[in-house]
């Protein structure tokens, strides 16, 4: 089968429009030619005489008859008479009205009208409002928005042009008796609701407002965010290293993958005491990744030791890796206890990213004092510094907020997790270690400011241990030559014994100015991310409308049925299926166009008038049938075969 391009349409000879053809525009609506509302709504003016602007039929009866079979237009000028005979008086509003004299009573509406029975008693049907329905008051606004501002300005300019008497019929209140129904109408409308066009892609943000190249501080440009979370569904399905000898199953998880390097020959530090190990296992209740902390060798006595994973369970920050829940086990043959955490692929320690000395990789390439050079940690810029003073504190004030303490806030400990994001891990895990030892909570808060302050000297000096005695002085020099002044103060403020003055709302008082930088980059980066779901949208619905088509194409229990065969109606289906997927060239040769299935797939879903030539596969015969018919005859295969699969599992 031959490639088709689409049936083309007839050509229209394109030329210049004679002054016949073209359409006559409307005469300009000027006051003086718009009609008299008090005429449309009484049949008469009584300022016809007395210098009213707008035009009056020469009609000597005021009470016009109704006429015997109106038309649209004038039902409707009908209906909107038959509403409006306690409608009072059309007074066009002045700028500057003339007081109202308490001692003439003034007059009412104006008496009712006789209408035809018809249209009195028939309901009018809506109609969609237009400035000739407005309510009288709003009519000076419409002038001056129509550009009818002369017409404005003259009324304005002639105080006494209306009977000053004519102001008071107006209820100051909101009087619903008087609304016209048909713009106000309590039933609400009934709108017959277009699907949206499927096959035109929805637009997005100009690029221009939410560039999506351009590196923002949380998120890196598309294609990189792409690699980035592609990167991290990889990490997510690693597996453990041959002879990790881990356990199969340990209290409902499984698959464990140790996150840091294991076994003999590598360093390890101790938390406190205790050996520690990270762990990443499936859950098997969800089958979600989770972190696991395990401490080695430890021996849990009481239950009471988590008492404390029950808060952190509650605790919910983004500054803060959720704890989850704790059990003991005796699976790595010993007495272990594990506390889990929320699992965060690819998520590195501060340490790691900025004080780790990086491999000399420049080697070749720059010669030994540039090998040198690669080995030291490069400065941290400074927005990054107070982006992360920002989210910790944030993250610090949530814990002390529900009067606990972090006790655990380290470079080793603060995890980035996305561009510029970071997070404190580990939360619980020296609650559980340290519960039989009573500890000041006060002392507690105030230690989670010092560590703080410890965290900021060690990025901003690159060193862990820029904030301990003898270093103190020289760091602090270095954070004077490489940083403003007030990331000095900061610095100086945490690390300071303060004092049980010293807390949090301070640091976050201190720091105000630059939170307002860091929201406003924050939200910046949901409108970022916003966008780039909008990109994504189409690709759900377009992978249904496919797996519908693997359903009812080329089932086996079709293959007799007669509107399945080249008779049947259900044969543009099987066609159709041919004309997106299997069509070739005129060489032969497999199209493998994936712009002309998703263009066929999109116009399908769309149901477009567009017709489409479908040719069987011996070219012996041809169908051109609509995009719409196509998409009624797959609607009712699916629905009849999903019908048959519920049927099935009721009889079963
Ligand atoms: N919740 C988590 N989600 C994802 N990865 C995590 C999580 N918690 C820890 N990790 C990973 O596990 C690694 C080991 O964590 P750990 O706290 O033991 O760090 P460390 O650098 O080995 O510190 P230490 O030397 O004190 O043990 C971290 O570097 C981090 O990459």
């Amino acid at each position: 089968m031959a490639f088709f391009s689409r049936p083309q349409s007839t050509a229209v000879k394109i030329v210049n429009p004679t002054e016949q053809d073209e359409p006559k525009t409307a005469p300009r609506k000027d006051s003086v030619q718009r009609q008299c509302r008090n005429v449309m709504i009484y049949g008469f003016c009584k300022f016809q005489d007395k210098g009213c602007l707008f035009s009056h039929p020469s009609t000597e009866s005021p009470q016009p008859a109704a006429p015997p079979s109106p038309s649209p237009q004038e039902a409707r000028t009908s209906a909107l008479t038959s509403q409006a005979v306690n409608a009072p008086v059309f007074v066009p509003k002045l700028s500057t009205p003339a007081p109202v004299s308490s001692a003439t009573p003034p007059p009412m509406v104006a008496e009712p009208l006789p209408t035809s029975p018809e249209t009195a008693s028939s309901p009018s049907p809506p109609v969609a409002p237009e400035h000739e329905d407005y309510p009288a008051h709003d009519l000076y606004d419409q002038y001056a928005y129509e550009g009818g501002e002369d017409m404005a300005k003259q009324m304005e300019l002639e105080p006494h042009y209306y009977d000053e008497h004519q102001y008071a019929p107006y209820p100051h209140e909101y009087d619903p008796a008087l609304m016209d129904h048909t713009y106000f109408s309590p039933v609400p409308p009934v709108y017959l609701r277009q699907p949206l066009d499927y096959h035109l892609y929805t637009p997005t943000t100009p690029a221009n407002f939410v560039p999506s190249t351009v590196d923002s501080h949380f998120i890196p440009p598309s294609d990189d965010l792409r690699q980035l979370l592609q990167k991290r569904s990889e990490t997510i399905r690693s597996m453990a290293p041959i002879g990790s000898n881990l356990p199969e199953e340990l209290q409902g998880y499984h698959t464990l993958v140790p996150l840091e390097p294991t076994g003999p020959g590598v360093e390890r530090r101790k938390l406190g005491n205790w050996y520690s190990t990270v762990y990443r296992a499936i859950r098997s209740s969800d089958g979600l990744p989770y972190a696991l902390w395990r401490v080695e060798n430890y021996r849990l006595m009481h239950q009471s030791a988590f008492a404390a994973i029950e808060i952190w369970s509650n605790i919910r920050h983004p500054g803060i890796i959720s704890v989850k829940e704790a059990f003991t086990t005796r699976s790595f043959n010993d007495n272990s206890v594990v506390i889990v955490h929320a699992y965060h692929p690819d998520a590195q320690s501060l340490y790691d990213v900025h004080l780790k000395l990086k491999a000399p990789t420049m080697q070749m390439q720059f010669g030994r004092s540039a090998q040198l050079q690669a080995h030291l940690p490069t400065l941290v810029p400074e927005r990054t510094i107070w982006s992360y003073i920002i989210q910790l504190a944030s993250a610090v004030k949530k814990v002390h907020e529900v009067g606990q303490a972090v006790r655990m806030i380290d470079v080793s400990k603060v995890l980035l997790t996305s561009q510029n994001r970071v997070r404190i891990s580990a939360c619980g895990v020296i609650d559980v270690l340290m519960h039989d030892t009573p500890q000041d909570m006060g002392l507690l808060q105030q230690e989670d400011l010092t560590m703080l302050g410890r965290l900021v000297f060690a990025l901003c000096c690159g060193n862990v241990a820029a904030s301990s005695g003898q270093n103190f002085q020289k760091s602090l020099e270095l954070i004077g030559r490489n940083y403003s002044p007030e990331v000095k103060n900061v610095a100086l403020f945490l690390i300071s014994k303060g004092g049980p003055h010293r807390n949090i709302d301070q640091l976050l008082d201190m720091i105000r100015g630059k939170v307002l930088s860091e929201m406003e980059e924050a939200l910046d980066a949901t409108d970022r991310l916003e966008r780039e779901l909008l990109s994504e949208l189409e690709n759900a619905r377009l992978v249904r409308l496919l797996c519908k088509f693997g359903f009812i194409n080329e089932r086996p229990e079709f293959a007799r049925e007669p509107r399945w065969s080249e008779t049947g109606d259900r044969y543009i289906l099987k066609l159709f299926r041919d004309y997106v997927f299997h069509q070739v060239d005129e060489h032969g040769n497999p199209v493998v166009n994936l712009t002309h299935v998703l263009t066929c797939l999109n116009k399908l879903d769309a149901g477009t008038e567009e017709r489409v030539m479908l040719v069987s596969r011996d070219e012996q015969s041809c169908l051109v049938v609509s995009y719409k018919e196509i998409k009624q005859c797959a609607e009712s295969a699916f629905d009849e075969l999903a019908r048959a699969s519920t049927v099935n599992r009721i009889r079963r």
